[in-house]
């Protein structure tokens, strides 16, 4: 029997809030899970303890977008340093909630934030962390596969009025998501390899069943994973 670990794997989910994340992340750990993998689930801001507390930063005290996004970046250095990095040189899968592309989707086109000077800060925040020798030390981490889930604002903001107290983010106003999720599909279009876009404005099943053929397709699981809707 072969001893070789598995490559490891990056995904991460991204969309506005209330466009469902939440409901599938856990769904898809299972699924790879069940077929013998080992997960590391994590989330941005966050998933280590500096992390963490630059997360509750964010989320709840005021501040202008550079520094917004500042912390979202320094936020990510750490958790790509103490926690991606290692868990993708052990051969696991990382799933991650949100990663970049919501500091592009949030900070960029919701706050306004210069697109080009964020393209600077990911390439300094997410280069240089890789442990594996094979990697370049130029080589920029970033997910293997984003799954976004697009939804318009307006489904969005019926689906959060009853689920949940908003943070900073939440309590914004329709056009802010609106941008936001003009961000998203913008991300989308620049990086059409990596994104798998995923219509959220249908039921559960249906968004399950669009995340297990992406991920089946590119052989990462295999196709008992679409019948666990
Ligand atoms: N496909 C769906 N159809 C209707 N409501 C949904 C669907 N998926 C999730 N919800 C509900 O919408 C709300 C937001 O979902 P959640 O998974 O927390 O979103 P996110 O993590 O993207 O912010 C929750 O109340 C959840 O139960
Ligand atoms: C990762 C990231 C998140 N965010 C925002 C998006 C979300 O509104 C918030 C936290 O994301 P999320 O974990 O999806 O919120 P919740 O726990 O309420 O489901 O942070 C940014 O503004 N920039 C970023 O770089």
């Amino acid at each position: 029997m072969s001893t070789a670990s598995p490559k490891g794997l990056f995904i991460s989910f991204e969309g506005i809030d209330g466009a469902g994340k939440s409901s599938h992340i856990a769904g898809l750990a299972q699924a790879f899970r069940d077929q013998g993998r080992v997960v590391t689930l994590t989330r941005e801001p966050g998933g280590t303890p500096l992390a963490e507390k630059l997360r509750a930063l964010m989320l709840h005290d005021a501040m202008d977008p550079l520094t917004e996004a500042l912390i979202a970046f320094a936020a990510r250095r750490d958790h790509l340093v103490q926690v991606i990095e290692p868990a993708l040189a052990r051969g696991e899968v990382v799933i991650s909630d949100r990663f970049t592309d919501a500091t592009f989707a949030y900070q960029g086109a919701g706050r306004g934030f210069d697109w080009n000077q964020l393209s600077v800060l990911e390439r300094m925040a997410q280069t240089g962390t890789a442990l594996q020798a094979d990697l370049v030390s130029s080589f920029m981490r970033e997910p293997d596969m984003t799954l976004w889930f697009d939804l318009p604002a307006e489904v969005a903001a019926v689906r959060l009025a009853t689920a949940r107290v908003p943070d900073r983010f939440e309590a914004q106003p329709g056009e802010f998501f609106a941008r936001v999720a003009q961000g998203y599909a913008q991300r989308a279009e620049a990086a059409p390899q990596r994104f798998v876009r995923v219509d959220a404005n249908t039921c559960r099943e249906a968004v399950w069943e669009q995340i297990a053929q992406a991920v089946v397709a590119k052989g990462w699981l295999s196709s008992a994973a679409e019948s666990k809707a």
